[in-house]
């Protein structure tokens, strides 16, 4: 991905209609396949200077691809008056710095961190034990295992990257799973007593904490069904993956 930066310089009384431009050449960048994503911002402490942001998937598919495309013509049209009035048109790099701040709560944060986890899964593995469907699969489990899956949950979730640090990370789980050959009937089992045990021990309940959580679980339990078969041929070497709250961010009031 490459993030082309235009920085405009436009005239207090021709920023209406700059903007309107804009959000009409706009319709071109959303149909195109090249674009990632685009955001137009107007300076407050200098109002005439804007920045126009867009994420392209590579710079020669907005070279050759965007610019020499069938959408081009309309975004053109729409911004040609403006463009004497570019101060900077370029292609920059990303570099590893970068990530999200503090504003927003984690996961594991707003679950009420590893000590709450640790309750789920603790609970869980009991509910898991007694069942009939998924007990089986679990008859030899390790007497610790309730507390390394609330510790690869954390790191997922955003807390601390213990199960990466001091149990292997993403291939020791994967290996953990593979030949066993879960079942769909038992992976619904696994997710159904997950949810039960979440209210059990009293996990936030909001709509977004419960969607975001339930979408690692349901994307989760998918991968290790998949994974468990024998013959898969899963990936062999990965980062324990982030999961974020998504589409609907928490509500904080
Ligand atoms: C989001 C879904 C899942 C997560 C996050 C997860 C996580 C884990 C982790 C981290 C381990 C290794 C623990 C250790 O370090 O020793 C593990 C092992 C295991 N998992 Fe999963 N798992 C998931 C889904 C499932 C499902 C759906 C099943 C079966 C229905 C399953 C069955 C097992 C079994 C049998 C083990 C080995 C337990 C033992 O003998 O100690 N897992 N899982």
């Amino acid at each position: 991905m490459i993030v082309e930066y235009i920085r405009y310089r436009i005239p207090a009384e021709a920023s209406e209609e700059f903007e309107a431009a804009y959000g009409r050449a706009a319709r071109s960048l959303a149909e195109a396949p090249q674009c990632v994503d685009y955001e137009l911002t107007r300076c407050v402490d200098e109002p005439v200077c804007y920045v126009l942001r867009i994420t392209w998937t590579s710079a020669e598919d907005h070279l050759k691809g965007f610019r020499a495309g069938a959408l081009f013509p309309a975004f053109l049209k729409e911004i040609r008056p403006y463009v004497e009035q570019i101060e900077e048109m370029r292609h920059y790099e990303q570099t590893p710095v970068r990530g999200v701040g503090g504003s927003v709560p984690s996961l594991h944060e707003w679950a009420g961190g590893t000590e709450a986890l640790e309750r789920l899964t603790d609970r869980f593995y009991e509910l898991v034990k007694a069942d009939d469907v998924v007990g089986p699969l679990f008859a030899h489990m390790d007497p610790a295992h309730p507390r390394f899956v609330a510790m690869w949950l954390a790191e997922v979730f955003g807390g601390p990257a213990r199960y990466t640090g001091e149990r292997g990370g993403y291939p020791h789980m994967l290996g953990m799973h593979r030949g066993r050959a879960i079942s769909e009937r038992q992976r619904r089992r696994w997710v159904s007593l997950l949810a039960d045990a979440a209210d059990e021990v009293g996990l936030p309940d909001d709509p977004e904490f419960r969607a975001a959580f339930m979408g690692y679980i349901e994307w989760g339990t998918r991968l290790a069904l998949a994974n468990s078969q024998p013959g898969a041929s899963p990936v062999e070497q990965a980062p324990v993956p982030r999961w974020g709250w998504g589409v609907a961010p928490p509500y904080q009031g």
